[in-house]
């Protein structure tokens, strides 16, 4: 049976904040996001990311996103994937760092592909992986590149597959068709990875730990919400966060966020934009 985080649980899990520190060792997120398709999805993984309390938040994109994202924010330091390099991505001593790959991510693209079966094997912080990138992973290889990255020690590895995703992951793991609950630690246990199956309750898995969130609202049943819950989930651990606290706590702030946003908006007038405008509400609820 799934357990629910306690507020204590909750409160704890979240990396202190030191008032001494400067951008770079508030952690950096890399956020590697947003085909020509679907630049919006970019943007708005990246500012769910500041909120969320990352100190640095660069986006690697396509090239035709790249205006888009600079003018969505202009803090967010954006450049095309046609010039990135995996070896940007590595957390020093003092400088913690993670990285979200695949929010607008076209799974059929053959560039959005390979960045994600490289991100597998090259990116060695924490690896969140959605959208997208989870179609690439969705294959016998992309189960084997992501059991690779666990044998090798890459870095932890968090999945955040929507109910759809979740079940191409199983069926390219032969997993039978089950309920989230179920399929969250199979997928888990198969990946290597935190797995959080997303829906109007989130189960949350490890392979052995499971972990429901169920505060969230309907006002988060639109298009884009699950690329601001990548991007705080990923400046969570980009602040060094226990991985699976931070999938926990991630998608707690979310629900609140969303309810937050709710309050103000209305159910059916939220949109992704608003979450993340709510995201203070939601840590001061959890700071109070
Ligand atoms: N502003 C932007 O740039 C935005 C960009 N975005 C980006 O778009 C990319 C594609 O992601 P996507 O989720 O839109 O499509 P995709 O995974 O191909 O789904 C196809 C099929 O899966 C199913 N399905 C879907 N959701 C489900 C659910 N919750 N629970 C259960 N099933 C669900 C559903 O099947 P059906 O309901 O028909 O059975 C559907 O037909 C991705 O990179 C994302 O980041 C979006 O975030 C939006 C905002
Ligand atoms: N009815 C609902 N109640 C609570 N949360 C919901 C509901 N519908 C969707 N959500 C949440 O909204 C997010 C949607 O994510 P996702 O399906 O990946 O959207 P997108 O791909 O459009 O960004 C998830 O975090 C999910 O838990």
């Amino acid at each position: 049976m799934a357990e629910h985080w306690s507020a204590q649980q909750l409160a704890g899990a979240l990396p202190p904040l030191n008032p001494l520190a400067n951008k770079y060792i508030r952690g950096h997120l890399h956020v590697v996001a947003g085909c020509s398709r679907y630049p919006g999805a970019a943007a708005l993984c990246a500012a769910a990311g500041q909120r969320a309390g990352a100190g640095y938040t660069s986006v690697a994109c396509s090239p035709e996103a790249v205006a888009l994202v600079r003018a969505f924010r202009p803090s967010l330091v954006a450049s095309s994937w046609d010039d990135w390099n995996w070896n940007a991505v590595a957390a020093a001593p003092r400088h913690p760092a993670a990285a979200v790959v695949g929010p607008g991510f076209d799974g059929e693209d053959d560039t959005c592909c390979r960045l994600a079966l490289e991100s597998l094997t090259e990116a060695a912080t924490p690896l969140l992986l959605d959208g997208g990138a989870l179609r690439a992973l969705a294959t016998p290889y992309g189960l084997a590149r992501a059991q690779a990255r666990g044998r090798a020690q890459r870095g932890p590895l968090v999945l955040t597959p929507h109910g759809g995703e979740a079940g191409a992951l199983a069926r390219a793991t032969g997993i039978d068709d089950a309920s989230p609950a179920e399929t969250a630690p199979a997928l888990a246990r198969a990946f290597g990875a935190i797995v959080a199956v997303k829906g109007p309750t989130t189960f949350i898995s490890d392979g052995q730990r499971l972990v429901e969130v169920n505060e969230g609202t309907a006002a988060l049943a639109k298009a884009g919400t699950g690329d601001v819950l990548a991007g705080i989930i990923g400046a969570l651990l980009a602040q060094g966060a226990e991985p699976f606290a931070a999938a926990v706590l991630g998608c707690t702030l979310h629900a609140w966020a969303g309810n937050s946003a709710a309050a103000s908006h209305g159910l059916r007038s939220v949109v992704p934009e608003d979450v993340i405008e709510a995201l203070p509400d939601a840590f001061k609820q959890l700071e109070g």
